[in-house]
């Protein structure tokens, strides 16, 4: 790599918007950056100098029995040093967003800490409870664990079948297997009458969806740094080999994507506040929000790593590196915490039912955002030109008319089928299609949502400037890859073509602003990989041979 092109880099290092960095990680900033230095100062994290830059990272060379000893000394020395002070015993609104943050921090550094962290204690039960267990639970003197899926049963709750009773003789439950597929399975840690019973698994669920954005942000700040220091061919004979984020093609790649993890940081953002802000009034909509975003964003995690894999060629499958790894860590995410596909027809179930509470009650559509419904239809114009392209008032149009016409479809085919004689249960199995499309129209307008409520806390200014082209990008590109949007027909080919064309121009527009803008995602350089900064020092001979 030509030293101009490193000295750059290092000078534009500090170029990154600090009011950035606020707006994206939005609370605690301080507590975060005080772990980071935790973890760095302790050689339980595996310090590692690598051509006089310090690197953080699990060794995951280790086997698993000596990787789960050093994840709870790591647990220790945390726990040491007042990381889970008040954790479980501190209740309101400030401890719970302390505690997200210092989980999005674990989160960055190993996904096992952070589940080990987030899960592997949950303490139900009423004051009593709370009262005799909480206390020792925060201080790891006892650990508990959540064993509510069975080998036969995961997904669907309802059917499993471990009986517990209540013996009046003994005073004691008898918990009672009955046959083979009711043995409890995955209790992590191991070594809860419907809804009430379900809902501290919204925690799980909220944890894991920001931290899936934080798994894309490291993908992407290692992938895209790489991209502004890795060459490869000339366009003209003995000319200079290209940078590979001066390709079209790999903008296309890699900054649609860090447009969709910046709504979806701000998104992660609204999830954490209607969390901690929850209500038992609230709880259904908290369920449904966290449902549609720990499915969305945990998807797009995983395919934002693997574009940022194969963006970094062969150092991107290097552990060090981290993008190939995080892939096999947070693959589970997609499963765990309820699977991604059955947590989306939650979704999809939930708005049916508020359609055909609105349409009984001939009352207006009230919740889960719906209300858009009860204004006139949007009008797309024939014609879209790049002012309006960008308009955020005509991205939300576009977002809500397929969101609309989707529910209105979705619920005029399960009527069909009842009318057919179809049960309620398998009417919705049959509709599945337009389930799943409105589904990704009620999250994706949820996100577009979160962004322009992010965005309107900004003054004008350059800032703004820059996040009304990644609204746009996240907006146009979603539009772009939906399929709903032409085969329904709320784009006509020729809009589809200026969205197309749109998003390149929004790639050239955005590609100047790329280092800024993955250095504002708050992630120390130690919490990166080598390919980030000066690999050919980092893998030089004299480097290696330390
Ligand atoms: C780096 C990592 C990040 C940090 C880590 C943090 C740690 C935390 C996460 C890590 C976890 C690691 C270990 C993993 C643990 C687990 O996997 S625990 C087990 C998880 N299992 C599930 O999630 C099971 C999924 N299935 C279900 O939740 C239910 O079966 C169902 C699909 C939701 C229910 O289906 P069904 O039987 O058809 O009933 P419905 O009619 O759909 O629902 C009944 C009503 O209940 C409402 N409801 C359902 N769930 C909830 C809820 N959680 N909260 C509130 N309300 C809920 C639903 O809306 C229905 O309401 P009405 O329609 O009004 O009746
Ligand atoms: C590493 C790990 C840790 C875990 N920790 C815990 C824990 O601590 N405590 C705990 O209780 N559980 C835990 N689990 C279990 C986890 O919650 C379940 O794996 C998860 O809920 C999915 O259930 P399942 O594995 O039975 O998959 P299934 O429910 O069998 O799903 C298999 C497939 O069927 C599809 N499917 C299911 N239902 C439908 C439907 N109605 N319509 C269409 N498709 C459908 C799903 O989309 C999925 O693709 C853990 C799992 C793992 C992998």
């Amino acid at each position: 790599m030509d030293r101009v092109t490193w000295r750059t880099q290092v000078l534009f290092r500090h170029l990154h918007d600090p009011g950035m960095r606020r707006l994206l990680d939005a609370h605690n900033l301080q507590d975060r950056d005080w772990l980071f230095g935790l973890m760095m100062q302790s050689k339980l994290f595996c310090p590692r100098n690598v051509a006089g830059r310090v690197f953080v990272s699990p060794d995951y060379n280790q086997s698993m029995e000596q990787q789960r000893e050093m994840t709870m000394k790591r647990i220790g020395y945390l726990l040491d040093r007042g990381v889970f002070r008040g954790w479980l015993t501190e209740k309101g609104p400030e401890a719970e967003m302390r505690k997200l943050a210092f989980m999005d921090v674990l989160a960055i550094f190993d996904h096992s800490i952070a589940v080990k962290l987030g899960w592997c204690n949950p303490v139900f039960g009423t004051k009593r409870h709370h009262d005799k267990w909480l206390r020792d639970t925060e201080n790891y003197a006892i650990k508990g664990c959540f064993a509510m899926s069975e080998l036969g049963h995961g997904s669907n709750v309802r059917g499993i079948e471990t009986v517990t009773t209540y013996d009046t003789n003994s005073g004691e439950f008898v918990i009672n297997t009955p046959c083979e597929s009711a043995q409890k399975f995955w209790i992590g840690g191991a070594a809860n009458r419907f809804a009430a019973f379900l809902s501290p698994l919204t925690s799980g669920r909220v944890t894991i969806a920001v931290s899936a954005v934080y798994s894309s942000k490291i993908g992407l700040a290692i992938a895209i740094r790489y991209s502004l220091t890795r060459r490869a061919f000339s366009v003209k004979p003995n000319g200079p080999e290209v940078l590979l984020l001066d390709y079209p093609s790999h903008q296309r790649r890699l900054l649609p994507l860090l447009a969709k993890t910046y709504a979806m940081s701000f998104a992660a953002n609204y999830l954490k506040l209607i969390y901690v802000k929850r209500t038992p009034e609230s709880n259904k909509t908290l369920h449904v929000v966290s449902s549609a975003l720990k499915a969305t964003l945990s998807w797009h995690n995983m395919r934002t790593l693997q574009e940022c894999r194969e963006a970094c060629g062969g150092q991107g499958v290097k552990t060090e590196n981290h993008v190939g790894h995080l892939k096999s860590e947070y693959d589970v995410q997609l499963t765990f915490e309820g699977d991604n596909n059955v947590l989306m027809q939650q979704v999809s179930k939930a708005l049916l039912g508020e359609y055909m509470a609105a349409q009984k009650r001939n009352k207006p559509f009230k919740g889960f955002g719906l209300e858009h419904m009860n204004e006139a239809c949007p009008v797309i114009p024939s014609q879209l030109t790049s002012s309006t392209l960008q308009n955020c008032q005509f991205q939300m149009d576009a977002f809500c008319l397929r969101e609309r016409d989707l529910l209105n479809c979705f619920a005029l085919e399960v009527s069909q089928y009842l009318k057919q004689g179809q049960s309620k249960e398998y009417a919705f199995i049959l509709s599945y299609q337009l389930a799943e499309d409105l589904g990704k129209a009620f999250s994706e307008r949820q996100i577009l949502q979160t962004f322009i409520d992010a965005e309107a806390t900004v003054p004008a200014g350059s800032l703004k400037d820059v996040l009304g082209k990644l609204r746009s990008m996240y907006a146009l590109i979603c539009m772009e890859e939906d399929a709903a949007f032409l085969r329904y027909g709320y784009l006509s080919t020729n809009n589809a073509a200026a969205v197309r064309k749109e998003v390149t121009k929004l790639c050239s527009e955005l590609r100047p602003h790329a280092l800024a803008l993955v250095s504002s995602f708050g992630i120390p350089d130690a919490f990166l990989g080598p390919i980030a900064f000066d690999w050919i020092e980092a893998y030089s001979w004299s480097s290696t041979q330390k």
